[in-house]
């Protein structure tokens, strides 16, 4: 756990950039910091690893006053992402990622492999390992920032604009992956970000800081778009909120998918109901949807395959079940596993009404 006690910062030239913030950053949880520019979200996250003093108050790591221990020793057990990944220039990647714990004493060969491990679990083959930071591209590059602040291990993970650099299909990757990634690993993150989307998306908790680094608000990410405590944080998180909570997504148990009946080609179609039938390879993948009352007794072929559809796994972002649902001729959502395989079907109002039971336990919490 990270705790802010009254922390405030005053540069020499008097301007206040953070005003006695009270702030608690759980451990294993994401905590985001956003706002508008300049309101103190780097300057708060640089004084956990004493790269800014604080001017008044106490940082704590876990209940250790953050001033109490040397600089060196604090920022071994925080790792610290920035945006543009800051690598080693004329350092290979599996350089850059296996660096520290190298100075830390560690052999070659067993601080080596350590890092190709590393590499692969953030998403970057073998073949990237021998290349300099300048031969990959932003995001590859962002990947290796992420595997070298983690290869300490350190329980802490400062991340200030991690993902901006890049363009928003990249951004989405990367935030899908770290996400995947930090509940494997469980560590206690503060993330800065200018941007309420990925602060809604990625954070366990999101702390709204205005000018002059004051808090206006720390709540979950649906309890900030549910009730905002003022106008500021009404405005910040903008007048399409409802349609944020599309960004929401739910637990595993929270939606039920149905049996979806289905399809191949070259065989004729066999007791389905309604007007479209889901076809399926031969994996049982989805490839489409057929009209049934265009072919009658006749075998399906390939040409009769809407492929208008788009497939949504249990634990995608409600946008993206709703963008099934709406984008499929039978206005259901097909559900798939990570493999691609159909799993099954819900229909609009299923995940409108999950939605909704979601928000009335948020609001009853
Ligand atoms: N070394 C400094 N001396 C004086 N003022 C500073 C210094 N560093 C930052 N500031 C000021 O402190 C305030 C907070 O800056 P900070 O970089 O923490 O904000 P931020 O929220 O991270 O902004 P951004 O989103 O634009 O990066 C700003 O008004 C900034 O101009």
């Amino acid at each position: 756990m990270i705790e802010f006690e009254r922390v405030s910062k005053t540069y020499p030239d008097g301007t206040v950039a953070v005003d006695e913030l009270d702030l608690t950053a759980p451990s294993g949880q994401i905590t985001v910091l956003v706002g508008p520019s300049g309101c103190g979200k780097t300057t708060t996250m640089r004084m956990v690893n004493r790269l800014i003093d604080p001017t008044a108050g106490r940082i704590t790591l876990d209940g250790t006053d953050t001033a109490s221990i040397d600089a060196v020793t604090l920022r071994r057990r925080i790792g610290y992402v920035i945006q543009n990944a800051g690598l080693f220039p004329h350092r290979t990647v599996v350089d850059n990622v296996a660096a520290l714990p190298r100075l830390l004493g560690g052999g070659k060969k067993q601080t080596r492999a350590a890092a190709m491990e590393l590499l692969e679990r953030v998403g970057l083959d073998s073949a990237f390992a021998k290349r300099y930071p300048w031969q990959l591209s932003g995001g590859q590059q962002q990947r290796v920032g992420v595997a070298r602040a983690l290869a300490t291990d350190p329980p802490f993970l400062l991340m200030d604009e991690p993902f901006s650099a890049v363009d928003p299909i990249v951004r989405a990757q990367l935030q899908d992956e770290f996400l995947r990634l930090q509940s494997d690993i469980s560590k206690t993150i503060i993330l800065v970000t200018h941007d309420i989307d990925e602060a809604l998306k990625l954070g366990d908790r999101v702390a709204v800081l205005r000018q002059g680094g004051r808090l206006a608000q720390v709540a979950t990410p649906a309890g900030l778009l549910e009730a905002p405590a003022d106008e500021f944080v009404a405005d910040f998180v903008g007048s399409t909120r409802g349609y944020r909570s599309l960004g929401f997504r739910f637990g595993d148990d929270e939606l039920v998918p149905q049996t979806e009946p289905t399809v191949t080609v070259g065989k004729p179609i066999g007791g389905s109901e309604g007007r479209w039938a889901l076809a399926v390879d031969s994996d049982h993948r989805p490839i489409g949807w057929v009209d049934i009352t265009a072919i009658g007794t006749r075998s399906v072929e390939s040409s009769d395959i809407n492929l208008a559809g788009t497939v949504a796994r249990a634990d995608s972002p409600l946008r993206e079940l709703l963008n099934s649902a709406l984008s499929n001729p039978a206005g259901r959502c097909v559900i798939v596993g990570d493999d691609g395989v159909l799993v099954g079907s819900v229909t609009d109002t299923d995940v409108l009404a999950a939605i909704r039971r979601a928000r009335a336990s948020e609001g009853a919490a």
